[in-house]
């Protein structure tokens, strides 16, 4: 299972973002291009390992919004992105985001208390992004039915699980300056 997935990413390029080995892939870049079928084995496995009870899809910008979209047309259920700027509405949230290579700010809207979200991702590296949006969504008061994130590298998973945060990931990579290796796929 997720063959084109596991087949994609040993094929993905390798390029330094300071100390960081950053691998580039269709799901994690839009580069090389997002064939349809990849996208499609993804959201499969996806709407078969979440659970049903969401109303609210949160993608968070850029690359979740491709997963987003195509979960969203599969299930009927709408979706919302954590943009990278502000709008200035009422209630809007701002949040750090930290990754790996990256310091910005992450903007929450359209979220509720009650709300019952699915959030979904393409990387897990560090786990910041989703330390600081998974806070700020609990604040909010939104239930979180399940977080998805299709690619994870780096010790991001233990450390959410150390601060009682679980998320699902599809496939588990190590990346150097050689290349990506699969370490495990959460079939
Ligand atoms: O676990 P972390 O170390 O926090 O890294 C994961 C984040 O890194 C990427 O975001 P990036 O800001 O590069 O966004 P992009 O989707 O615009 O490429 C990815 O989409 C995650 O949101
Ligand atoms: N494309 C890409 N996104 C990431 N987000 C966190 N780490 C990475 C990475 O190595 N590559």
């Amino acid at each position: 299972m997720l063959k084109i997935l596991r087949e994609s990413l040993l094929n993905a390029p390798i390029v330094r973002r300071g100390d960081y080995y950053y691998f580039i892939h269709p799901i994690s870049d839009g580069v090389p291009q997002l064939e349809p079928e990849l996208l499609e084995e993804i959201t499969e496995h996806i709407v078969g390992i979440v659970s049903k009870d969401f109303d609210k899809i949160l993608a968070i910008e850029a690359m979740g919004i491709p997963l987003a979209t195509s979960i969203s047309m599969k299930t009927g259920i709408p979706f919302s992105i954590i943009r990278k700027r502000p709008y200035g509405l009422d209630g809007e949230i701002k949040l750090s985001q930290e990754t790996g290579y990256s310091k910005g700010e992450l903007y929450v809207n359209d979220v509720r208390k009650g709300d019952k979200v699915l959030i979904v991702d393409d990387v897990i590296s560090t786990g910041g992004t989703l330390v600081s949006l998974i806070k700020a969504l609990e604040d909010i008061g939104a239930i979180i039915t399940d977080t998805i994130v299709v690619i994870e590298r780096g010790d991001g998973l233990s450390r959410l699980k150390d601060i009682g945060i679980d998320i699902k990931t599809l496939i588990r990579i190590d990346v150097t300056e050689n290349g990506v290796t699969i370490e495990d796929t959460h079939e």
